[in-house]
């Protein structure tokens, strides 16, 4: 069987690698990254290690890397042999892959008459429509009704989390041995890949947005809090009382969201919370909270991780969410010279001010009330510092 992989990150290669590799496919992987593609070519192979007491090393084989910059035919022909596509690029590169993949997927159309699916597995909701969308700008009418009889794009929500990392060698990657790939079972054609580790359920939705919103919600407090005290790492921010203090918050709203949209079991649920607490803290991972809080403007997006939970939260319970609004916050002081959307922001803010950068980026009207509470909290945040 044999898998395209876009993208030999740290989620590509320490997460879909390893378990499309535990499946018995023979993955190619697609990067922007020469040195990580001749390595990947060079040694054929690379180790997992899983970030616990034990340490165990877990090795991929049966991989090949095409650079999709020098040599954009070999990738068109892989799409043609593949039995499956994946994506972990980011959200902001879909629409950069989507024209070699609108090419490999139109010359497999006359070359394989097998269907296949396309799963992105980007942090975000709708990832793969999206990618199905961009793709579709670069086709004509009569090639999108081909492409939807025979090529798939269902959505999934992939949770492992993978530091960036600093094992000697290139390719080796750390990460936390807990995961989970849900798929959108329903949107799928031809036949299911079987690949243990993936959870196949019919309606996504709940999944990624309890995914999105209580493993990312939560992540952005030690990221964008713990960066405002002047922590450098996610577990040295989780021991800050204040962090403490404003995820059990952040959660609890973000949570009463979730409960009241999805009818999820309340019990369970904190479970879940507790459980990701525990993860942030595992003391095997050195995760830097600029690689958490990256990209500060697509976080701030209307459907991403802070405000689409913070208007849930206030849609459901007519409360204002005052630890989300207290990340917001955060997020709007967060200074990285070496981000470029931190820059942006922090130019947008300078340029024209807070209300007028929170419409623009995060979709909220004139006027809207989370805008009061994010202004109020905005002041109440010097008060960590105290
Ligand atoms: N790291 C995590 O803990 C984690 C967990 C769950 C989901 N995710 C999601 O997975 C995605 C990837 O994150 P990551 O942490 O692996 O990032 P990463 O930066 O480690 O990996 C992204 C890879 O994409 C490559 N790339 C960039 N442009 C490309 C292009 N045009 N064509 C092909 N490859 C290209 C980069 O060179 C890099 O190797 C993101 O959407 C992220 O939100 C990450
Ligand atoms: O990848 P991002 O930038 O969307 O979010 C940063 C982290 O929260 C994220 O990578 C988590 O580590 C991951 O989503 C855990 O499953």
């Amino acid at each position: 069987m044999e898998a395209v992989h876009f993208g030999a990150g740290n989620i590509g290669r320490g997460f879909i690698g390893a378990l499309l590799n535990q499946a018995n496919y023979h993955t190619t992987f697609v990067d922007v990254n020469d040195t990580v593609i001749k390595e990947i070519n060079n040694k054929q192979q690379y180790d997992v290690i899983l970030a616990d007491e034990k340490q165990e090393k877990l090795t991929v084989n049966h991989i090949a890397g095409i650079n999709s910059v020098t040599n954009p035919e070999a990738v068109v022909d892989a799409i043609v042999k593949a039995d499956i596509i994946t994506t972990a690029v980011g959200p902001n590169i879909l629409a950069i892959i989507s024209e070699l993949i609108a090419r490999g997927l139109r010359k497999r159309l006359e070359a394989n008459p097998q269907p296949v699916n396309i799963i992105a597995c980007e942090n975000m909701v709708g990832g793969s429509s999206l990618l199905k969308e961009k793709v579709y700008e670069h086709l004509s009418q009569d090639e999108q009704a081909a492409f939807s009889e025979r090529f798939a794009f269902p959505n999934a929500a992939v949770d492992r989390i993978v530091p960036n990392q600093t094992n000697e060698d290139l390719l080796t990657v750390s990460v936390e041995p807990y995961f989970e790939w849900v798929v959108e079972k329903s949107a799928m054609k031809g036949t299911i890949p079987d690949i243990p580790g993936i959870t196949y359920v019919d309606d996504l939705k709940p999944y990624i947005e309890r995914k999105l919103f209580t493993v990312n919600t939560g992540h952005t407090v030690p990221a964008y809090i713990g960066h405002f005290l002047g922590y450098e790492t996610i577990n040295d921010a989780m021991k800050d009382e204040h962090v403490q203090s404003v995820i059990a918050g952040a959660l609890h709203e973000s949570g009463e969201a979730l409960i009241r949209t999805y009818g999820f079991e309340r019990s369970k649920h904190e479970a879940y919370v507790e459980k990701i607490i525990q993860r942030f803290k595992n003391p095997y991972i050195s995760d830097e909270v600029t690689r958490v809080g990256r990209g500060p403007i697509r976080k701030l997006g209307p459907d991403d991780r802070l405000i689409r939970p913070a208007k849930m939260f206030m849609e459901t319970t007519d409360k204002e969410p005052e630890n989300l609004g207290k990340v917001i916050a955060a997020v709007l002081r967060y200074v990285n010279p070496a981000d470029e959307e931190a820059v942006k922001l922090q130019e947008m803010i300078a340029d024209k001010g807070i209300e007028k950068t929170l419409q623009d980026v995060s979709k909220l009207a004139a006027g809207d009330p989370l805008i009061s509470v994010i202004l109020r909290e905005k002041e109440e945040l010097e008060n960590l510092r105290k």
